[in-house]
């Protein structure tokens, strides 16, 4: 930080621990001197900024325990410095000066997360003790969050016994609590959400907030703000500011999910902001410093997306630094009955009359027998349609939805195959055909996912799928 910036104030009063850090905002510097010398002599090592350039500058560089400033700063206001600090450390509380007549406005600053409020002229010591209090509070909700966490450590709530799901949570115990990013593959329905946010907490960032945003479920216009902010006026109905999810995430995770949906141009843009570690605001033109962990998740074939021109490889590499593949259902099949009985109990608490107790062995057998192509979530979705529907105690076969206990269900590669091949040995085109033509059914006539799970273009899909001549 620039001398100039934010001036050092008076050597801090040894107290035992680190002088906590206090930084003064106050475009008058008579009274950004006076304050800061203040609270000095009351042990704070602090430091004060006369324009709101100054104290962005001096909060992007350096983590203050607590910020006080002014309502009015040139440059800005003290709700938008409220709100740089907020989204920098969220744990430091922010303390505002006002005068008299600028009260209603001090309120609002109470609304929207400061701790508490100041007229002006007031007695350092008074400042001296709020500051005091908040970072008790701030303290001891910081415990009650690790203690929360001990409680709650997010990966003992994802089921899984298997060698498959134990390889998956020992990797991500090894990398929780780097910042690398990681990219979670695995199909629908494998749980990649909810391995996020464990990641997360289990890192060291768990304190800090965890974001999710859905990359498929945004129009894309919308997702560039979305996840950069923008300023106020920077398109037509942004009538407001947006922090966007990149600062509300700062010290923290944020997570994208779907990313293999993100538009090509978004992809160019999100791989410059990881690299230089700054975002843009839509319509602004000074970027911000933002420290965030990412974790992306795909059930698409990224490497076949790269293939076929829909992802940029660049951008592939920065994500894919820690990969983790999240097994389908069907690989992991003796996970069934523990996560079974997990959704049972949850579907029994949620519907109190519901009058189901256990699944007989025959369910059990056609669950463990199924091929599960939505994965946890189809399993979920069954064993709660059960409790509602089941008339009795015990679920019977007759309960399960049909497509569960027809043959085809079954998870039987050989049969699949059989069913598109029968005992036949076919010229290698007529494969291509029927393979081309199973595999777009599977994918629900989805052409493009198709050609990217084949690893193919649209134009060899349509090669494919066409009749051999002759
Ligand atoms: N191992 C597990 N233990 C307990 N619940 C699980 C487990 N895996 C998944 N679930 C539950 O299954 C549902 C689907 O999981 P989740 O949303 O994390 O899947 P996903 O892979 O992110 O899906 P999509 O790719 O469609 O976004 C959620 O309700 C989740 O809580």
């Amino acid at each position: 930080m620039p001398r100039e910036a934010a001036q050092e104030g008076q050597a801090a009063r040894e107290t035992g621990g680190p002088a906590p850090r206090v930084l003064v905002v106050d475009d008058q510097r008579a009274m950004a001197e006076m304050v800061t010398d203040g609270l000095a002599d009351h042990g704070f090592d602090a430091r004060f900024a006369l324009t709101a350039e100054e104290a962005t500058l001096a909060i992007d560089e350096r983590n203050y325990d607590v910020l006080v400033t002014d309502l009015r700063i040139p440059g800005t206001d003290g709700l938008e410095l409220l709100a740089l600090s907020r989204a920098k450390s969220p744990a430091s509380p922010v303390i505002v000066m006002t005068a008299f007549s600028a009260v209603d406005t001090a309120i609002e600053s109470i609304r929207r997360g400061a701790y508490h409020y100041v007229t002006k002229p007031f007695r350092v010591e008074e400042l001296a003790l709020f500051i005091r209090r908040a970072l008790e509070e701030s303290a001891l909700r910081h415990e009650a969050r690790a203690l929360r966490k001990a409680l709650r450590s997010t990966l003992d709530n994802v089921i899984g016994d298997s060698a498959a799901m134990r390889e998956v949570f020992d990797l991500i115990r090894r990398v929780a609590d780097s910042s690398a990013p990681v990219l979670l593959l695995g199909e629908t329905g494998t749980g990649k959400s909810l391995l996020a946010r464990a990641i997360h907490v289990e890192s060291a960032r768990s304190a800090a907030p965890f974001v999710t945003v859905n990359c498929s479920a945004i129009p894309e216009n919308l997702l560039e703000s979305e996840l950069f902010g923008h300023v106020r006026g920077a398109f037509t109905g942004a009538t407001d500011a947006r922090l966007g999810l990149f600062a509300e995430a700062n010290g923290g995770t944020l997570f994208l999910d779907e990313i293999g949906e993100m538009s090509l141009p978004l992809q160019a843009k999100l791989l410059h902001v990881l690299e230089v570690g700054r975002v843009r605001p839509v319509g602004s033109d000074k970027d911000r410093k933002v420290d965030v962990r990412i974790v992306a998740a795909t059930n698409r074939h990224l490497r076949s997306s790269v293939a076929a021109g829909l992802f940029r490889e660049d951008l592939l590499y920065r994500l894919d630094v820690i990969a983790v593949d999240v097994p389908p259902l069907r690989r992991r099949k003796e996970d069934i009955p523990r996560l079974a009985a997990h959704f049972l109990a949850a579907a029994q608490s949620r519907h109190p009359k519901a009058t189901l107790r256990r699944l007989s062995r025959d369910v059990m057998d056609a669950l463990l027998a199924y091929a599960w192509p939505g994965n946890v979530r189809e399993l979920e979705h069954v064993i709660e349609r059960i409790t509602l529907l089941c008339p009795g105690e015990q679920a019977a076969l007759a309960d399960l939805p049909k497509n569960l206990t027809s043959p085809a269900g079954a998870a039987n590669p050989a049969r699949a195959a059989d069913m598109a091949f029968g005992d036949e040995v076919l010229p290698i085109r007529e494969i291509q055909r029927r393979y081309a033509s199973w595999a777009l059914q599977k994918l629900g006539g989805a052409k493009m996912a198709t050609c990217e799970a084949l690893g193919i273009d649209s134009k060899t899909l349509a090669k494919w799928l066409k009749e051999p001549e002759g």
